[in-house]
């Protein structure tokens, strides 16, 4: 048997939508991702569910994401491929703001090609899953798939040959992300968006991402806090989170630096400097955010490792 290993990831980062994505593991070692296990070569395709939101997938393997990257996959190397016994180890909640379908994408894509001998090189593989996480989200984005599959803090530069790029990144900064345990979907998510915005409002997100990215560049931390705003999702998206503004008054009264949609919703992140905060964070999101046995809370760093063979 060969097993493969994604981890989560939050989209946007607050202030770069759909450009930004960081690649997240908990502080205590735990893995916090998909799992994709190869068990076997047979006759036919097959994939088993297990873990802990396997509840949360379509009940019809036909209409799960790692089949479809399989035959995706197939189509992209142009040749047939032997089929295998597969089995998901669903460890991300669906439609969580956690990357869940581009995690099961990224494992997937990355599982096939390196058991079948590496025939996509990283740039082609990155925009096969780019492409399928498109294919669930409504429009190609990359900031789920790109750090769920090389780790970090990146950049998307869509328009370059490099795709993406990774930042600097405050070592001492722990993530705590908490999913309530319902679930928003990212296509939906997404229609509330604008179709346009101002030629003020396109300055004033170009300049709030840049004044982060040299924030980060020139170590300068309390610029790099107050320039985390989301001037672009977060306007349109409120209505669909209205915990959001009170747990952020609390938590940033605690000194907490910066509280965010991670992704499309309904997962909320927390951006701590130390100990005492995460911990702040963690207890008071368990005790007012979470809101069912789905609920999970998790204080995180940066994964800096991405897609890998376990
Ligand atoms: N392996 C999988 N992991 C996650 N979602 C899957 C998978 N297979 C199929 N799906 C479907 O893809 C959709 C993912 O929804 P989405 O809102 O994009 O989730 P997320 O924001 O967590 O990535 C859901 O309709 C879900 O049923
Ligand atoms: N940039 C995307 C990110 C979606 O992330 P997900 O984890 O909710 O799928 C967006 O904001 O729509």
């Amino acid at each position: 048997m060969k097993s493969y290993f994604a981890p989560a990831s939050t989209g946007n980062f607050s202030v770069g939508f759909d450009l930004l994505g960081a690649a997240f593991e908990p502080v205590d070692g735990s893995l916090f991702g998909d799992e994709l296990r190869i068990h076997s070569e047979q006759a036919e395709l097959s994939l088993s569910l297990t873990g802990r939101y396997v509840h949360q997938l379509p009940k019809d393997t036909d209409h799960n994401l790692v089949l479809k990257c399989f035959y995706a996959f197939e189509k992209a190397i142009g040749r047939t491929l032997p089929r295998l016994q597969l089995e998901l180890v669903k460890n991300l909640p669906v439609g969580s703001g956690l990357g869940s379908s581009a995690c099961s994408i990224v494992v997937a894509c990355y599982a096939f090609n390196d058991y079948f001998g590496k025939p996509l090189d990283d740039y082609q593989l990155l925009q096969l899953m780019a492409q399928l996480e498109g294919g669930v989200s409504g429009s190609v984005h990359y900031d789920n798939v790109a750090p769920s599959f090389y780790g970090g803090l990146l950049l998307m530069l869509p328009d370059s040959p490099l795709l993406c790029r990774a930042l600097p990144w405050f070592e001492h900064w722990q993530v705590v992300l908490c999913y309530p345990g319902t679930v928003l979907s990212t296509k939906e998510a997404r229609a509330v968006l604008p179709q346009q915005l101002t030629l003020k409002h396109s300055i004033a997100f170009a300049g709030m991402l840049s004044r982060f990215i040299s924030a980060l560049y020139a170590k300068d931390e309390s610029e790099a806090f107050a320039a985390l705003q989301d001037l672009v999702a977060e306007p349109a998206r409120q209505h669909l989170m209205p915990e959001l503004a009170p747990i952020r008054e609390k938590l940033t009264a605690q000194g907490i630096g910066h509280v965010g949609i991670s992704g499309a919703g309904p997962t909320i992140f927390a951006v701590c400097q130390n100990d005492t905060q995460a911990k702040f964070a963690d207890d008071y999101l368990q005790q007012h955010y979470a809101k069912n046995s789905d609920a999970m809370t998790t204080v995180c760093r940066l994964a800096r490792q991405g897609a890998r063979a376990l």
